[in-house]
């Protein structure tokens, strides 16, 4: 049950959970309108632990959203496999939600139906789906605004209500592309925290997608770092930073050394060239 409150005490490296997700030479081609080949992922192979978060950084185009889209049985593979919890993925499975980084809410409906948007599509429209729609809104810091409706709510608030709209199926396995992208640094950093708190209390297995080094390793058990097209995984680095993290975990020193890291890997720490 969701409390206000994290209590989790986790030590770095303690993610030694069994192994969720597996993913093992995923290739991904796609044809485009002018008849060319575009290899957007090349045999990629990446293990997820249950409950384990693990951020996806990497350039634009490098594949992210492809390999976001084949776990989430939006797209097929070309060659290669995934399996969640050793069965092989066939399409979208009732265990995974999703957040994109549009919140995309139903401008007709308030709040509260967004949040209830899949359980009203099954006909469930019980006293206890509502309770648990309302207790994920109060969860959120959203509990007076279950009548509003999207247009009425900030993009920090209507990113939050698409959260709880995804944890209301009570999915085993998150997936997020750059939910936070298009928000303000004060308003994202809230939300990390938040996002953080949720994954402590419901214990979600997650996949992060974010341009953000320093999102990436707060938020983060490991950073899988991609490579350009073909998009490869070039390395996976271990955050050994315990949890709970807060935001000023980020002003010390390991955190800096591992976003250091990374951006090295990127070679994205080259001094700046100022234009005459
Ligand atoms: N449906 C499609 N048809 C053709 N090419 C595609 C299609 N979807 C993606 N691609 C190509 O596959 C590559 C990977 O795209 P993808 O959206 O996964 O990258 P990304 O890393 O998520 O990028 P960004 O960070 O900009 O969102 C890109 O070169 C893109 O042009």
């Amino acid at each position: 049950m969701l409390t206000s409150s994290s209590s989790t005490s986790d030590e770095p490296g303690q993610h030694r959970g069994r192994t969720f997700i597996t993913i093992e030479n995923v290739e991904k081609k796609f044809s485009t309108h002018s008849g060319d080949v575009v290899t957007a992922l090349a045999k990629v192979n990446l293990d997820i632990r249950e409950n384990e978060f693990v951020s996806v950084v990497g350039p634009s185009g490098c594949g992210k959203t492809t390999l976001l889209r084949i776990l989430a049985g939006l797209s097929s593979v070309t060659s290669g496999v995934v399996k969640f919890d050793g069965d092989s993925l066939r399409g979208p499975r009732s265990d995974v939600g999703i957040v994109f980084q549009q919140a995309l809410l139903l401008p007709w409906n308030t709040v509260l139906d967004n949040v209830l948007l899949s359980p009203h599509l099954k006909n469930d429209r019980s006293e206890a789906t509502r309770h648990r729609a309302e207790g994920l809104l109060a969860f959120m810091g959203l509990a007076d605004f279950a009548k509003k409706y999207p247009f009425e709510l900030s993009g920090g608030m209507q990113q939050r209500v698409a959260i709880c709209r995804a944890l209301m199926r009570e999915p085993k396995v998150l997936l997020m592309d750059e939910p936070f992208g298009a928000l303000d640094a004060m308003t994202r950093e809230s939300l990390n925290v938040e996002l953080m708190r949720v994954c402590s209390e419901e214990k979600k297995t997650v996949l992060f997608i974010t341009h953000s080094i320093p999102e990436a390793v707060l938020l983060g058990d490991r950073v899988v770092v991609m490579s350009p097209r073909p998009g490869r995984i070039s390395e996976i680095i271990d955050v050994d930073i315990a949890r709970p993290r807060r935001l000023k975990t980020m002003a010390n020193r390991r955190f800096g050394e591992i976003c250091d890291q990374i951006r090295t890997i990127f070679g994205s720490d080259a001094p700046m060239v100022t234009a005459l």
